[in-house]
Parts: structure tokens; sequence; C-alpha cells
């Protein structure tokens, strides 16, 4: 099979998915329905809060997931799985129902943003499929927003396709990283997929390729007019590159050609300087809303410090420490089950550990995101699902850390973050575009979440409370398990 050849990406699952399946087909467990959480431990570089991304992916598979004849041939062919379970999986639909938190919304560990209830089998093979949608949009889409934090308030643009691990990586990568709040990316399948502004400069090979750098310029400008962003770098920044392009930019002037959107890229050397110095030279020659775009190995840190010397740069181009997540690569969200139908009902199920972040929350709960009267989040609460919450009056919690405290919210109000959105196998939500939810997140950021969570050293820790039934519930199901 080649690339070119269309996948069918039901079968991105690790084996012991399909083989814990067959297991429960031969224990004619085919009906009996589960819960499993998805929820994440630790958020990357030591920041605040993450960012939920990568749900639309998720819908998208979970509603399509099927299996073709070539599909059940290979697993025909790897010799594990009788005649009855082959013809199973021909005839395998997802039917689960799916509680998600919204696409965008601030998220933070040890909570359920994803909760699967479904038939055991259906649910156990969505596992990987899930896990890596939502980790790898997750991770990119919280390193993009402490990118474009850094930046603070000048433009960041994705350019990291070509050192993306590899295509689907680039493409969901620029996806997540737009959500996270750059501007536009280089990724052209990413703006023919998902409506991303594409945007973007020329190549040293431009000027290479040229007899010499003047007539490059010159070149680029007679064809791109109106989006002249030249690259300086090639030889000498400030003896010809920055010299150059001022004087092409004062032939287009000169020539009475409308000076739009047009500038240099720097794109090595000591960023910081070059664009001081390029900056002058050009203020110097009349250019002052020529822009100054920079590139090369760029994060938040590199930005952060470029911009505390004094940096005079209107936008920052980001690949590969943005598509990678480099500096904190991996984000560890899991998929573990918390309930079990018994007789019609949801029994509880607790994974217990050495380490208490490992312990899982039991049961098919309820998350609330509690606002004060200014309508800054203070904390996350967890409930039983069906727990009513009343805030009309004090709301007496439980901080599970120190569940000593009598504590209780006063004056607050309180919104639900799981919502239903996929019932029997069928969406329920319509597609959200990439700019709403790029609005949605810098919403909450701007008005919700505290400045102290976001910033990049020591942020504070959001509370994750719990209500005093749900926590009684976890205390005695650890209780129980002690005592056998
Ligand atoms: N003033 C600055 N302060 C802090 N970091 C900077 C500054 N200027 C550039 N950087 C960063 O320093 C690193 C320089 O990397 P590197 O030595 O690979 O680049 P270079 O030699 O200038 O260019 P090339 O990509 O051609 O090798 C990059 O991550 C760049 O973003
Ligand atoms: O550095 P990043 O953040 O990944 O940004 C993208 C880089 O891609 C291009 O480099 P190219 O592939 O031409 O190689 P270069 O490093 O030699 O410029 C561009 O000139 C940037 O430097
Ligand atoms: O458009 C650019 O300048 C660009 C795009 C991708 C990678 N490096 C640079």
């Amino acid at each position: 099979m080649t690339q070119f050849e269309s996948r069918n990406i039901t079968m991105m699952m690790d084996l012991y998915e399909m083989t814990m399946a067959y297991g429960y087909f031969k224990e004619n467990d085919t009906e009996k329905k589960v819960a499993f959480d998805v929820f994440y431990r630790k958020n990357p570089d030591g920041g605040g809060f993450s960012i939920f991304a990568g749900l639309e992916q998720v819908i998208e598979y979970l509603e399509n997931m099927h299996f073709d004849d070539v599909d059940v041939e290979y697993f025909r062919s790897l010799n594990l799985f009788d005649e009855a379970f082959l013809t199973y999986l021909k005839n395998f639909r997802f039917h689960g129902d799916v509680y998600a938190f919204e696409e965008g919304t601030i998220m933070y560990p040890n909570e359920p943003v994803v909760t699967v209830v479904a038939p055991l089998i259906e649910a156990q093979l969505v596992e990987t499929a899930i896990l890596a949608q939502i980790n790898h949009q997750s991770l990119i889409a919280t390193k993009a927003r402490r990118i474009v934090k850094a930046a603070a308030g000048r433009g960041v643009s994705d350019f990291g396709a070509r050192r993306a691990h590899n295509m689907d990586a680039a493409i969901y990568g620029a996806r997540a990283s737009y959500i996270g709040g750059v501007n536009g990316t280089a990724t052209v399948s990413a703006g023919q997929m998902f409506g991303i502004p594409v945007g973007g400069t020329h190549a040293h090979s431009w000027v290479m390729e040229h007899s010499d750098e003047l007539t490059a310029f010159r070149s680029y400008a007679k064809v791109f007019p109106n989006n002249c962003t030249l690259l300086v770098d090639t030889y000498d920044v400030l003896k010809s590159g920055v010299p150059n392009a001022i004087k092409v930019f004062q032939e287009m002037k000169d020539a009475g050609i409308p000076l739009t959107r047009y500038g240099i890229r720097l794109d090595s050397g000591d960023l910081a300087y070059l664009s001081r110095k390029a900056r002058k030279m050009l203020d110097k020659a009349g250019f002052t809303d020529a822009k100054i775009v920079v590139s090369n190995s760029l994060d938040e840190y590199t930005i952060t410090s470029i911009l505390s010397q004094g940096g005079c740069i209107d936008s920052f181009g980001v690949g590969e420490r943005m598509i990678t997540a480099k500096t904190d690569p991996v984000f560890g969200a899991v998929y573990k089950i918390c309930a079990v139908e018994e007789n019609g009902k949801f029994a509880p199920r607790i994974k217990v550990s050495e380490t208490v972040e490992k312990i899982t929350n039991p049961g098919l709960k309820s998350v609330y995101r509690v606002y004060d009267e200014e309508g800054h989040a203070v904390a996350d609460l967890i409930t039983g699902f069906d727990e009513k919450v009343d805030f009309s009056t004090p709301y007496r919690y439980v901080d599970p850390e120190k569940p000593w405290k009598n504590r209780s919210y006063e004056n607050c109000t309180a919104k639900p973050l799981l919502h239903k959105v996929i019932e029997g196998g069928k969406r329920l939500t319509k597609t959200k575009t990439l700019q709403e939810l790029q609005a949605y997140v810098k919403k909450q950021l701007d008005n919700e979440i505290w400045e102290e969570e976001q910033r990049f050293e020591n942020p504070h820790k959001h509370y994750i409370d719990m209500s005093p039934d749900y926590y009684e519930m976890k205390m005695s199901m650890l209780h129980n398990i002690r005592t056998v």
C-alpha cells in the first residue's frame, strides 16, 4: 500500500485492543456497556493549564469507523481470530455515547475531558485512535499558545511542516497551533483542509538561484508587489541584504507601486541585534511601515529573550520547536475504565496505585467550572454524574489535597464542561470553524483564566475539587480495596 492510497484509519489501533476485543467476544460480552475516561496528568513545560484539542477528529473517527474487506483479510492473515469474530468485524460500527469538553476548552490534570460510554468491545477498540488525536493536538495547541503569549501581540506563523514528525503531524499540528492562537500557516494542505490562512515569504534558494541578491529581490518584487517580504540573510544581512531590500522598496515607491504588505525576513544570527539595526536602516530610508519577520529555531523562550533585548520584530515564523513541542514533547493523556454496567446500572471501578496521582477517579462523573462574581474560574468541581449541584447557597466542596478543611464556594456560578457529543454513534454537535475555536480559547484566557495560571514560571495550580458525596464514594472504594 503506498501513501497515495487512501487508508482506513480505523486500523490505527494497538493490537492489544483487538485481542482484548476478541477475548470479550469469546466471553459473549458484546453488549455489556462500560465507561472509559480520557484524562492527563501533567501540563507540558511546567505550565498551569492545557488546551483541549483534537475533538473534531475524534468525532469524525467514531462516526465513520468500520472495517473494510481488506482490513478483515489482514486480521484473518494474523491467525489470531476465528471466522465468527471476523464476520462481527465486517459489520462493526461504533454505537456508543461520548461526553467531552468543548474543543478549545482550557483543561487541567486529572479531570475527565472525554468519557466514552459504549459496549465493551467498541469502547476498547477506540483507545489508541482517541488518545493519538487528543495527545497530539492538545500538545501542539498548548505549545502554540505559549509561543503566542511570548510574542506579546506580534504575529506568529506556523513554519513547521518540513520538521514535523511526518505529514499528519504537520497538518494536524497546523490545525492545533491555529487553535492555540497562531495567525496562519505555511502548510498548504492545512489551509485547504481547515480554512487556516496560508502565507509565507521565500527561501534562500530564490536568492541563490539568481545571479545576485539585488536581482533576486527585484524579480520577487515584480512578481509579488503586494506581498513582498525579502529574505535578507543569504550573504550579509547588514552589508548587503537590508541595503538591497531598501533599494528595491525605493524603486517600487519611485515607480508608483503602493507598498502595502512588505518587509524583510531574518533567518540567522543574533535576531535581536540584527532586527534593531535593520529597523534603524529601514526607518532612516523612510520605510517605517516595512515589517520585520524573524525565524530560526524559535520558541517561547528564545522569543521572550529576543524581545527582552529590544528586538524590533513584527512577526515570528516558528517551525521545528512548535510543531514537535520540542521542550516537552509528550502529552500523557490516558484512557482508563471508570465504570462497568451491572444489572442495568454503572458500577464504579478504580485503579489503585502506589503513586497518589495515578489513582483514578471512579464512576461516571460530571465536571463543572466554578466562576466567581467577576467571571474568573476559581476551580473545577468533579461530582457524580447525576448529582445535583446547587450554587444558590454556599456550596460545600472537598479539596482532595486538603480534605480535612471545611470549605464552600460562595456567590459562585458553575458551568458543566462535559457535553454529550455523540449519541448511539451519531454526532450531536456541529463542526466549528477553526476561527471559532481560536476565538473561544482566547476568550477564556483573556477573561476567565487567572493570569497567575498562565505565567511560565511557577504558575498557580488550578484547584480540582470534589463534591462531598463524590469524595466519600471514592474514599470508601479505596477503603474497601484496602480491607479486602
Ligand atoms: N538575540 C538572541 N537571543 C537569544 N537567542 C537568539 C538570539 N538570536 C538568535 N537566537 C536563537 O539562537 C539560536 C541560534 O541558532 P543557530 O546557531 O543554529 O543559528 P545560526 O547559526 O544563527 O543560523 P543557522 O540556522 O544558519 O545555523 C536560534 O534558536 C535563534 O532563534
Ligand atoms: O527554524 P524553524 O523554527 O524550524 O523555522 C522554519 C525554518 O525553515 C526554513 O529553514 P530551512 O529548511 O531552509 O533551513 P535553514 O535552517 O538552513 O534556514 C526557514 O528558513 C526557517 O529557518
Ligand atoms: O514562508 C516562509 O518564509 C517559510 C515557510 C516554511 C519554512 N520556512 C520559511
